[in-house]
């Protein structure tokens, strides 16, 4: 399979900004095809939102973001990618004969995916050349936080395709589920339009409004939707006696009239119903302003998934232990200067970082601190397979000194000087400094442990990691101490 560096993407609406975001944060340049002329505004603002939740969601985004160009013409775009993604609208017709056309501008061996909520590949891939490596990758909305990914291949469709685009949707931290057959609306849209029939039935009817329906959802079964499908719940459901015991219980039920399956007729009055509700329900809130409520919701509820190790938790897990080990870090060179304080980390005070006193309000400090300890740590070569084999470096103290005001923006660095060391420590003197004029604004001294992660004790360092701490010592055993080294906070009285 190619390696995948450079992506074309055909269509950038919902969809398609979202992919676009998902391979830039993934190091790949994108470039996106789509005749709107407000098509890269649309699209920048998406991917500003994503950048934002990106950041909340992980703490190993050390990955430079890709570039990105929008272009309306759709051979410029894919001429010389390495993987194309179809977000076009959701029209067979024009599917099928953009498909045939990129089929014949990218090179043969060039996986082509289909963001298509339902078609059916074996009809999208009906004009193309080289149709055997035509997929459905069918994503979720937000695609930049959602890791589904269905991949559906058609009539004409390699196995082997469909195992490599499952291979690079994984790679951007998705879950690739390979459907074992094509059928129309795949599977996780079949239950979604179970649903959204009977939510327009229950409008339809007048049984409740708009925001009824959402409360009956979010308040309830939306909350446990998030880790456990209908099949674990109700499992659940069925007490000590489990499955079975549900099923003889709540089966009678399923011959009762709770649903209707066929969908209501789309009658003007019931869209000016729907449309009308819908935008009480809104109460003026923009799109974009909900997008970041919904992207900070999923955000938190994926965090928690992954302290729990438990469902899309899991794929977040592992994409962050890979994106680990890639991150483009400074790692010990030996023609290193380390005459002087390290320079590890340089960044920006975010302005969510900022609270109701208007400067970086203190948890961050920490934040900031912790990321120029962690940059040590990969300096010294504390990487994937050092922490893989149980070794890492605990924080057992840590004194922070505010000294001046940090405001939104502001290009901050970290200048670290080792203090002290032995076997098993380390004593670390990080100072804040502002870029513009050098001014110190904090400092933090901590002292780390180093342990055996697996039995949780602490031990030795390995040689690997003593030797470059060992030369950084020597050469910052020349520098004068710091004058908050060591300090403690003041008796009120002295
Ligand atoms: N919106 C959703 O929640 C989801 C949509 N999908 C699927 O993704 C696909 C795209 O859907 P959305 O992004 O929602 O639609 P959209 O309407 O937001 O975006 C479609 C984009 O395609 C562009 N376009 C139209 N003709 C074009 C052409 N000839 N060449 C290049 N670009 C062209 C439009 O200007 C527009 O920006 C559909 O197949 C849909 O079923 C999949 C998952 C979820
Ligand atoms: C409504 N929809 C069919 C476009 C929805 C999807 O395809 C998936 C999603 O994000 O809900």
């Amino acid at each position: 399979m190619r390696e995948i560096q450079r992506v074309a993407l055909i269509g950038g609406g919902v969809i398609g900004a979202g992919w676009a975001a998902r391979f830039l944060f993934n190091g790949m340049d994108v470039t996106v095809a789509d005749p709107d002329p407000e098509a890269e505004r649309k699209i920048g603002e998406v991917i500003a939102n994503a950048r934002r939740a990106q950041k909340k969601l992980t703490y190993s985004s050390e990955i430079a973001e890709g570039t990105l160009r929008v272009v309306s013409d759709i051979k410029e775009a894919v001429g010389k990618a390495d993987f194309v993604q179809e977000s076009l609208p959701e029209r067979e017709d024009l599917k099928i004969e953009v498909l045939a056309q990129v089929s014949q501008a990218v090179a043969s061996d060039v996986i082509i995916g289909s963001s298509t909520s339902g078609l059916l590949p074996s009809r999208l891939q009906s004009k193309m050349q080289n149709p055997e490596r035509l997929v459905v990758g069918h994503p979720f909305n937000p695609v930049y936080l959602l890791p589904l990914v269905e991949v559906c291949g058609g009539d004409l469709t390699s196995a082997q395709s469909k195992q490599d685009a499952a291979a690079i949707y994984e790679s951007l931290g998705m879950k690739a589920l390979i459907l074992r057959k094509e059928i129309d609306g795949f599977l996780a849209d079949r239950l979604l339009e179970a649903v959204w029939r009977e939510s327009l039935w229950l409008v339809n009817d007048g049984i409740a409004t708009v925001e009824e329906i959402d409360d009956s959802f979010r308040y309830g079964a939306g909350l446990r939707f998030a880790f456990m499908g209908s099949f674990l719940t109700y499992r659940l459901a069925g007490g000590e006696a489990g499955m079975r015991h549900f099923m003889e219980q709540f089966g009678p039920a399923l011959k009762l009239p709770w649903t209707k399956l066929e969908a209501p007729e789309l009658t003007d009055e019931l869209i000016h119903k729907v449309v009308t509700q819908s935008d009480a329900q809104a109460a003026g809130v923009s799109i974009r302003d909900y997008e970041r409520k919904r992207d900070d919701c999923l955000v938190s509820i994926l965090q928690s998934l992954r302290k729990n190790d438990f469902a899309a938790g899991s794929v977040l897990k592992d994409y962050e232990a890979k994106l680990f080990g890639q991150a483009q870090v400074r790692v010990m060179a030996a023609d290193d200067d380390l005459s002087q304080p390290l320079v590890l980390l340089q960044t920006a005070v975010d302005p969510e970082w900022v609270d109701y006193n208007g400067h970086m309000t203190e948890s961050r400090y920490l934040q900031v601190f912790g990321e120029a300890s962690d940059a040590f740590y990969r300096y010294i070569g504390v990487d994937a397979a050092y922490l893989a084999a149980g070794h890492s470096y605990y924080t057992v103290e840590t004194h922070i000194m505010h000294l001046l005001e940090v405001h939104a923006e502001e290009p901050i660095e970290v200048q670290t000087q080792l203090l002290g060391h032995d076997e098993k420590r380390l004593r670390l003197f990080h100072t804040i400094v502002r870029c513009e004029d050098g001014a110190e604004l904090a400092t933090a001294e901590q002292m780390m442990l180093h342990v055996n992660t697996r039995a949780q004790k602490a031990c030795a360092a390995l040689p690997e990691v003593l030797a470059p701490v060992k030369a950084i010592a020597e050469a910052h055993a020349e520098l004068e101490q710091p004058g908050a080294a060591g300090r403690r906070i003041k008796d009120l009285a002295g």
